[in-house]
């Protein structure tokens, strides 16, 4: 059990010295909530995390360490981002991603229900609606992942349900969907250079660390033809990640919340709104459609308004490109 003289608890951030990992962290540090974060570097970067919050370097799938850092830092809840992310990639190694995604969030789960640990904060994804045929997509939407990745995600939900019926673990499990931008003050942003988001790819070509930008399916059934996603700002999903943590703090019932604006925006939009915001032009090319890519897939996201509380602040696609731009120039 926790050790209850040493105070205060800290929220155990798996992967922040990730993109969305280190945003979180940003925000705890922001709201005065004390953290401690374990990453294994593999895609992380510790220049990411901020200097108040210890960084313990290591796998999230040794119980030994987490149980160490559980106990050392009097840990009352954990966020949980540490993983494997890619889709195409999850296709061509499914063990891995399976390893990585369910295998560890079990180990994760199992040590917090020995060492009473009540409350877990986890980053799902809309990838496990699949390619559902209608938006916009609430969160009773029948599951259908079409890849391992999105099945490696599904798994560790159901994992959380049923360890929250037996063991009383309590969870908000968010499905993010097309997590984009970067902290407004410029402390850290997406920066894996192989990074496959449209948003990223599409200001590193504008920059010229790309050679273009692949424009994947004119041909939907879209207005413009093009994908259509629900573009979340990280800063927002940041403060949902907060409140969800309070939430489970104040003893709240486990939830699943979409986590999007419930508006979607092409992949033309996108690229005019980069063009737009920085007054140059996108070097990019049509292609072929990418497999795997639902036409549409848009949040119904009144949910997480409703039972968090939650107010986006940087709801606007300029405000999100304009925000990935910044970042990726002072990428050197
Ligand atoms: N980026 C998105 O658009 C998106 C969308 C939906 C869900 N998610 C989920 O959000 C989470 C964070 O994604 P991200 O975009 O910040 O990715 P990221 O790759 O930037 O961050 C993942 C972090 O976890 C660390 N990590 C990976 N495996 C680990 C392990 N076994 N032990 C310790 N650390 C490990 C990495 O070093 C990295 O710092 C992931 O779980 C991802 O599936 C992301
Ligand atoms: O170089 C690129 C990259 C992307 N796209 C298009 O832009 C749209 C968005 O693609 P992303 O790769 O940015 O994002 P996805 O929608 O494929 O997937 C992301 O959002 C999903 C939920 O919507 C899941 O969360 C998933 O984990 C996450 O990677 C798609 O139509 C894609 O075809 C391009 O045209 N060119």
């Amino acid at each position: 059990m926790l050790d209850e003289t040493a105070t205060p608890h800290r929220v155990l951030v798996t992967g922040g010295a990730g993109y969305i990992g280190s945003h979180v962290l940003h925000a705890l540090a922001d709201a005065g909530i004390p953290a401690v974060t374990i990453d294994n570097l593999s895609t992380g970067r510790r220049a990411a995390v901020p200097a108040s919050v210890p960084l313990v370097e290591g796998d999230v799938g040794s119980a030994e360490l987490l149980e160490r850092v559980i106990r050392d830092h009097a840990v009352d809840a954990v966020m949980h981002f540490a993983g494997s992310i890619v889709v195409p990639e999850s296709v061509e190694k499914p063990l891995a991603y399976y390893r990585n995604n369910t295998v560890n969030s079990l180990t994760l789960m199992d040590a917090c229900v020995r060492l009473g640990v009540g409350n877990i904060v986890f980053s799902s994804t809309a990838a496990v609606y699949g390619a559902p045929d209608r938006v916009p997509i609430d969160e009773a939407t029948p599951t259908a992942p079409i890849n391992p990745y999105g099945t490696s995600k599904l798994m560790t939900e159901q994992m959380l349900r049923d360890a929250g019926a037996a063991h009383g673990l309590r969870s908000v499990i968010l499905r993010y969907f097309n997590v984009a931008g970067a902290d407004a003050a410029g402390r850290t942003g997406q920066a894996t250079p192989t990074a496959t988001h449209l948003i990223k790819v599409a200001c590193q070509a504008l920059l010229g660390r790309r050679p273009a930008l692949s424009i994947f399916g004119t041909d939907y059934d879209t207005p413009d033809g093009t994908c259509i996603r629900d573009y979340i700002h990280v800063s927002d999903l940041a403060d949902a990640h907060v409140l969800a943590l309070l939430h489970l703090r104040r003893g709240g019932e486990s939830l699943t919340l979409n986590c999007g604006y419930g508006r979607g925006a092409s992949v033309h939009e996108v690229v005019r709104t980069l063009e737009e915001v920085s007054g140059e032009k996108v070097p990019a090319t049509l292609a072929p459609r990418r497999p795997g890519d639902p036409p549409q897939l848009v949040a119904k996201a009144d949910r997480i308004r409703e039972r968090l509380g939650w107010v986006p602040k940087h709801d606007r696609l300029d405000g999100i490109v304009r925000d990935a731009l910044a970042w990726e120039r002072s990428l050197t």
